[in-house]
């Protein structure tokens, strides 16, 4: 488990994480979602230790990171694949972290094997590619088989074979009840993956739940099959809703309900087929939810605006 209690984190006057709590739960896929320089990253530093809070605390497993005399053992985590001594092979940066954490040979030729490195482990990571260099530093992570996993953008530079290796890892890690905390900007991917989202925004908490009511609380369209589907169209847009016709006859509704647009069918005497409410995606959800806290936004060119 992970608890971020009441979390505050400064860089000169700058706050980058401001009073923030939650908790990551064992055996769930938790996945951190935030725009850029949400503090994302600077929470997970706060969380391995890395840097002091200004207030508050987070703690792994009840404990301060720091305070694990062999701290692999209790969570891996990876937070930047970019940081490794680029001379050295990926057997002998494995074995050195697995020596000083206590942990068997043996581990090492099992995780570079587990993360498909096991062809390339003699070869210098300096001639590693960014995905070579991710799937290292999840090897590391994994090394002292921890009950908690801490990954920040663990996507990044994974071709789509890769990502689909991780996910289900991920998944089957939590499924043993391990825990599992992941950030990624790659929306579509983190919606197959986590079953929990924490959300922050400005160093602020703005969501903190299942992936399912995420998505839920924000209303998507409603697909309506209709035989009259030009004359419901001209109904609902008369009560506000945008209204796009589909392929195939149906017709995509915003900005009306499924109860409302059945209740204005049956008042119009429109015999309807079909009504179909849809959730927003989790890309729509986060940008809603996020809209107001986004540090970093280009303006959108005249014509879409
Ligand atoms: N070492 C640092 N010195 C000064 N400011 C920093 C430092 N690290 C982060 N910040 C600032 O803290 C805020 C949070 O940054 P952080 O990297 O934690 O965000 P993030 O959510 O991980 O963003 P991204 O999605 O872009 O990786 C930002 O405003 C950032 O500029």
């Amino acid at each position: 488990m992970i608890e971020v209690i009441g979390l505050t984190m400064r860089y000169g006057g700058k706050v980058a994480v401001d009073d923030l709590s939650f908790t990551v739960r064992p055996g769930l896929v938790t996945g951190f979602l935030g725009p850029n320089g949400a503090g994302k990253s600077t929470t997970m530093r706060a969380v391995l230790g890395l840097e002091p809070p200004g207030a508050g605390m987070a703690l792994v497993n009840g404990r301060a990171y720091a305070s694990f005399p062999r701290p692999l053992r209790a969570m891996g985590a990876l937070l930047d694949a970019g940081a490794v001594h680029g001379g050295r092979s990926a057997h002998a940066h494995l074995a050195c972290l697995a020596r000083s954490n206590g942990i068997g040979r043996d581990r090492v030729d099992a995780v570079l094997d587990q993360v498909g490195l096991a062809g390339v482990a003699g070869r210098r990571i300096g001639g590693f590619s960014l995905g070579m260099r991710q799937r290292l530093g999840i090897g590391a992570a994994l090394l002292g088989d921890p009950g908690v996993l801490m990954l920040d953008e663990p996507l990044n530079g994974l071709d789509p074979e890769g990502i689909r290796w991780l996910r289900e890892l991920l998944r089957s890690l939590a499924a043993e009840g391990r825990t599992v905390l992941l950030s990624s900007h790659l929306m579509n991917e983190m919606a197959l993956t986590a079953d929990h989202v924490v959300v922050i925004g400005r160093g602020r908490l703005i969501a903190d739940c299942a992936m399912d009511a995420l998505a839920g609380r924000f209303q998507g369209e409603v697909l309506v099959r209709t035989p009259q589907a030009e004359r419901l169209a001209g109904v609902l847009r008369a009560h506000g809703a945008a209204v796009v016709a589909e392929d195939g006859g149906a017709l995509s509704v915003r900005d009306l309900d499924a109860a409302r647009i059945g209740v204005l069918a049956l008042s119009e005497g429109i015999a309807l087929a079909e009504l179909s409410p849809r959730g927003a995606s989790l890309e729509e959800a986060f940008m809603r939810l996020t809209e107001e806290s986004t540090e970093y936004r280009t303006g959108l060119p005249e014509a879409v605006r």
